[in-house]
């Protein structure tokens, strides 16, 4: 069934729709909960589909079922063999042979990408999109939602990485947290990358990263 609760947007954004990862779990602090909640009424507001990894469970349902409660348009790429135990995604399902071609389809649908508080499958969604990023597969902002300082042990981790000379500080900058959905959004609306060294050495098939079929597998 088609979501029927239209409102209208208030605010314009750059983006048109957004990759959220996040937790299959839902936390035990509510602040989680809530900070999920109130990111989707977020995009709902400046008008912004989202994309996300599907089904029910967790942060991913609660996010999920706020957008399209707002009547945005909500993306779950699930694998197949995921579907039976991620519960039932609202709005549209986009049904994948596997998790990389998760990724690049959640990918190549967003506009940019937000990690709420999440385990193991978030943190790896997150540094696959941040080490693309560094490598100019693609330009998109990569925003971190640090919930309660959720990731301040991860972000301190990041810093140590620059002083110790394994991240630039160009390709430090990629990550943008904040601690509120409204803050982080305005943020990203505003960012502009710094890390144009690689990307304008390497020339990357984008489409091939991505996933995309490229001229020659379509000619074969
Ligand atoms: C039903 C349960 C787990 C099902 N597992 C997943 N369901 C949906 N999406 C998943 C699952 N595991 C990983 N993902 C992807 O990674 C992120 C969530 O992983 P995390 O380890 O919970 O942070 C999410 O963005 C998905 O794209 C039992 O609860």
């Amino acid at each position: 069934m088609e979501n029927q609760q239209q409102r209208q947007p208030s605010m314009k954004s750059r983006f048109k729709r957004i990759c959220v990862f996040c937790g299959s779990s839902p936390g035990k602090k509510p602040s989680y909960q809530l900070a999920a909640i109130q990111l989707g009424n977020e995009l709902v507001e400046r008008n912004i589909d989202l994309v996300y990894g599907g089904g029910s469970v967790g942060l991913m349902g609660l996010i999920s079922q706020a957008v399209y409660d707002g009547g945005r348009h909500v993306i779950g790429v699930i694998p197949k063999t995921l579907r039976e135990i991620t519960g039932v995604t609202v709005g549209e399902v986009r049904a994948v042979s596997g998790m990389h071609q998760r990724k690049a389809e959640m990918a190549r649908q967003a506009d940019a990408f937000i990690a709420l508080p999440g385990g193991y499958g978030t943190l790896e969604e997150l540094l696959e999109v941040i080490t693309w990023a560094q490598l100019g597969i693609h330009d998109k902002p990569v925003g971190l939602l640090n919930v309660d300082g959720y990731y301040n042990s991860l972000l301190s981790f990041i810093d140590k990485a620059v002083d110790e000379g394994f991240i630039t500080p160009a390709a430090r900058h990629i990550i943008v947290s904040a601690q509120t959905a409204h803050e982080l959004m305005c943020k990203l609306e505003d960012y502009v990358p710094k890390h144009c060294g690689v990307a304008s050495k390497l020339s990357w098939e984008m489409e091939q990263q991505l996933g995309y079929p490229t001229k020659s597998d379509i000619a074969r």
